[in-house]
This record gives structure tokens, sequence and C-alpha cells, in this order.
């Protein structure tokens, strides 16, 4: 048995998009409107410095800066899990140190990225930055981005410790995802990455997901939770096909960044434009932009009900 409350990292948490002002510093005020604004949806947390947070685009400096303010306004009542994996070890744990002094509940890092590192040297980077803290650290597996493919014998040699709670899987191999839950038993949590496949990973073994489409429809995946824990799957399938479509245009812009920014902004919530070399939605696709932000919303209403 982990000597962790698993419980509060089981359910729908957000990877959070960074808040940038007009000159593409952080924005502490607006990052705390946001986190405000997901603490009414009835989400369980949220995810700072990840992938859709840009993490590995911002300063040791600036990581720390959003992973403050978040936890000012709403670390209290949601979990919140701090993303610190970065291309040295060295940033990694001083980013992890910073975490568990400002809050955090968890923390969690991709395998140091650049060099092909070996499984060696990937533990070796993971375990200084378990030791550093007494937080539960959550792996991010997600090879699309990193190259590394983490083996289900590393899975396990790490899942053996109290402190490792879990895995976040962004590959998108539900069978890997399946294969990782059974490796890791009961007691160890798995998170579905892929928002695409959020109930094809619950039905096959994870416990919650994490993701950046969430953050612009929060709602739609509660509903799909919702419906998957009272054991209507074909409810649960309707939605999931509905965001499934709505993804698919989410993802028909530049940038899926830039396009969730550009419709937060629409309702209010300035998050700036997506670092470079993301790149930002044009002037052109405004009225695009536009439609899909009211096609969601609707979608919103609907399942509100
Ligand atoms: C590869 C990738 O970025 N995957 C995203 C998904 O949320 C993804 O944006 C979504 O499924 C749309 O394809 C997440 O798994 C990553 C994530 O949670 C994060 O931002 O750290």
């Amino acid at each position: 048995m982990k000597s962790y409350n698993l419980e509060a990292f089981k359910g729908i948490i957000i990877a959070l998009y960074s808040s940038y002002d007009a000159e593409g510093n952080i924005d502490k005020e607006a990052a705390r409107k946001l986190a405000r604004h997901y603490a009414s949806t009835g989400v369980k947390g949220l995810y700072v410095g990840g992938s859709s947070g840009e993490g590995m685009l911002q300063s040791v400096e600036e990581r720390k800066q959003m992973l403050e303010a978040v936890i000012a306004e709403v670390g209290d009542e949601l979990t919140i899990i701090a993303h610190v994996g970065a291309p040295s070890t060295r940033d990694s744990v001083e980013l992890a140190v910073h975490a568990e002094l400002v809050g955090a509940h968890a923390v969690s890092a991709v395998p140091a990225i650049y060099y092909r590192l070996s499984p060696d040297s990937v533990e070796s980077h993971w375990q200084a930055i378990i030791d550093s803290t007494s937080l539960p650290f959550i792996i991010y597996h997600i090879p699309q981005t990193t190259g590394f493919q983490l083996s289900k014998s590393l899975l396990v040699k790490m899942a053996a410790q109290d402190k490792v709670i879990g895995v976040k899987i962004s590959a998108e191999s539900t069978f890997e995802l399946q294969q990782f839950k059974a490796a890791g038993g009961n007691d160890f949590l798995v998170l579905n990455g892929p928002d695409e496949q959020y109930l094809a990973g619950r039905s096959i073994g994870a416990d919650g997901g994490i993701g950046g489409t969430y953050g612009v429809m929060p709602e739609l995946f509660l509903k799909v939770e919702q419906c998957y824990g009272q054991g209507d799957m074909a409810e649960a399938q309707k939605w999931q096909f509905i965001i499934n479509d709505l993804i698919v245009e989410l993802l028909s812009f530049p940038s899926l960044y830039g396009a969730c920014k550009a419709i937060l902004s629409l309702r209010g919530f300035e998050t700036g434009q997506p670092r470079m070399p993301l790149l930002p939605i044009e002037a052109s696709d405004q009225d695009r932009v536009k439609a899909l932000n009211n096609r969601i919303l609707d979608y919103i209403l609907e399942a509100k009900g």
C-alpha cells in the first residue's frame, strides 16, 4: 500500500496553459483568474508546466512563477501536480524542491530531453528528482516527443518505491496503458494522456486523465466521466465522440495551443499567445475560432442539462 492518498489524483486533471502578458512574460494575475475558473468546474486538479503549459519553453524562474500563482489561488481546493521535467537533472531538481516549498501535491517529470538517454540515465534522472523532495512522483511517459520508450521493467522498478505513485501516459497505445496498469498493480495510478481516448483509457484501466484540451471543455470530460461512472457506456461514448469532433477541429489550426488560448480569450481569460516556436492563431483564423467556441459552449450547455 502506498502511503499517499491516491484518490486525490483520480479524475479529470487539466494540463494548464500558461498565462502570458502582451510582452510574453508570465502573467500571474491571469493565471490565477484561469485557475479560479477551473476550480469552479468540478475538476480534480491542475497539471502545471507540462506540454500544454509549455514548461520546456520557459526559464526555471518563469516556471516557478506560474506554479506559485496557481497554488496561491487554488492550492487548497485542487490537486496541483508540478511538472518539473527539464533538459538537465539539475534544473528538474531545483524545480522539484521549489514545488514542495510552495505547496504542490506531487511532482512529475518526463525523461531528460535532447540527448538520447539510456534507461539507466533516465532512471538516475528521475531518482534524483524523487530523492529531492518528500512529495509523490508521477512518471510522464510521452515517447513521441521525448524519444524515450519506457519499458515495463523500468516501470515496475520505479513503481516499487512508495513515492512513485503513478504514470501519465500520453502515448497513444491503450494496450500499453493496460499493460502498465497491470504491471504497476492496483496501488499504482495510470493517468490517460490522449484526450481523444479518455473513455478508451478509462475502460482499459486508467484512473483518470490529464489533458490539454480539457482546458477549453472540462465540462465535457466531466460528463464522460459521470456517464462512465454510472455505467452508461452509450452516453459516455456519445460525449467522447462529440469531444473527438471538437479536437479534430482544434487540431486543424496552426497550433493546438494557439487555438485553445484563442478560445479562452473569447471567454475573457487572457493567456497570451503560445510561445515561439509554437505558432499563434492568424487573424484570418479568428472567425473559425469563434464558430468553434460557440459550438463548444453549446455542447457545454447541453452536457450540464
Ligand atoms: C502530445 C500531447 O500534447 N498530449 C496532450 C493531450 O492533451 C493532447 O493535447 C490532446 O490529446 C490533443 O491531441 C497531453 O497528453 C499532454 C499533457 O497532458 C500535458 O500538457 O502535459
